[in-house]
């Protein structure tokens, strides 16, 4: 079968604003509340300030997507919210609160169990975390004891048998899966194993970090479609990393744009699609193709500033054409522009709500 090209099968820009998810069942209740959240890498030639000052609220069942460009500080944020960050990172400050508990103040050992019974992270190139040497089902099966509670019964080999099975027709693979190793799987039957490891305790917030990356696109949309009905399966918030901002448009409720560190615009996706305000968003969008316009490609001329002594300014000032003289002068707050919406930009100073 000839495969289609990318360029085929990418959504241009009214596709992807004509397939937004209108049936979310979004809850009022906070599942996840991050606030001035920062992580730093102390390195020799300084601190890299990858993730600084982030807030944002998801409510339960909600999907956010969190796209940006590469370096941009998506990953870091991720990792961080799980405390899965590795020296030379570390916490700078900020709180994470899931379900109620802030997860910065957990021990190392309530954090363990927390994830995966509450936060399920399907990690950048999840496929490639799984053992070569052991059949899916152990690996399963490891993943479901190691996060038991201490005086919780240990299942019944027939009912961890039962639990792979279900949790392998839920990712949308054949029971007989469990028996196979898997240099034996296509990269998106792997895939769909990590989510059904990542799942198998029932989280409510799942984590997945450009879950579709090395996979071609056909799979891509596949696999999106998965992650999303295990979503709402569970009743779960999603946070995808992403920077496909047609399968973003697609797949979120809300989007974050983060740019040099920082989210730069939060806001519903339609909206945002529709009427974005940062420039820097503009910029993303655009380079989404066009059915009507049939143009290139349009990449955002110049490069990110160093996450090293960052200057007081605007990151984004060098590449905007929107800059005026305040942008060199002084970092933008974050101003919320009504309802969900929130930008960290001068143009918009004066019309914020708080
Ligand atoms: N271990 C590390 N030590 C020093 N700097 C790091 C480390 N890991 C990441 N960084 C820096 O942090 C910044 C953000 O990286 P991060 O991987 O979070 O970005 P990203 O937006 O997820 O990128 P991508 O889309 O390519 O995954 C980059 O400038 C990167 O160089």
């Amino acid at each position: 079968m000839v495969q289609p090209t990318i360029e085929e099968t990418r959504l241009s820009t009214e596709q992807a604003i004509q397939t937004y998810r209108t049936d979310a069942r979004i809850s009022d209740v906070d599942a996840l509340v991050v606030k001035d959240f920062s992580v730093h890498y102390e390195t020799d030639a300084g601190t890299v300030k990858a993730c600084e000052n982030v807030s944002f609220t998801l409510k339960q069942g909600e999907r956010f997507a969190l796209v940006g460009e590469s370096g941009s500080g998506k990953t870091t944020l991720a990792m961080g919210l799980m405390r899965l960050t590795r020296p030379p990172g570390h916490i700078a400050n900020g709180s994470v609160m899931l379900n109620g508990r802030d997860v910065t103040d957990l021990s190392d050992e309530e954090m363990r169990k927390t994830r995966l019974s509450e936060l399920a992270l399907v990690p950048q190139g999840a496929m490639n975390s799984l053992n070569p040497v052991m059949r899916i089902e152990r690996q399963i099966i490891d993943g479901i004891i190691d996060h038991l509670d201490d005086d919780a019964p240990t299942p019944s080999k027939d009912e961890l048998n039962e639990t792979v099975r279900d949790l392998l027709i839920r990712v949308g693979l054949r029971p007989g899966v469990a028996r196979l190793y898997p240099h034996e799987l296509s990269g998106g039957m792997k895939q769909r194993v990590a989510m059904a490891i990542g799942i198998s305790l029932r989280p409510n917030l799942i984590i997945a970090d450009e879950p579709t990356s090395a996979l071609d696109v056909v799979v891509q949309r596949q696999i999106m479609q998965t992650l999303g009905r295990l979503q709402e399966g569970l009743d779960a918030s999603i946070m995808l990393v992403g920077h496909d901002m047609g399968l973003v448009a697609q797949f979120a409720d809300t989007i974050g744009v983060m740019y040099a560190g920082k989210l730069v615009e939060v806001g519903p996706v339609e909206e945002v699609f529709s009427d974005p305000k940062h420039p820097y968003t503009k910029l993303l969008i655009r380079s989404l193709p066009s059915l009507q316009e049939k143009r290139e490609f349009l990449g955002i001329p110049g490069l990110p500033p160093r996450l090293i002594d960052l200057p007081n300014s605007c990151a984004f000032s060098d590449r905007c054409p929107s800059r005026f003289e305040k942008c060199g002068e002084s970092i933008p707050q974050t101003i919320n522009l009504g309802g969900r919406r929130e930008t960290a930009c001068h143009l918009y100073e004066g019309e914020g709500q708080s």
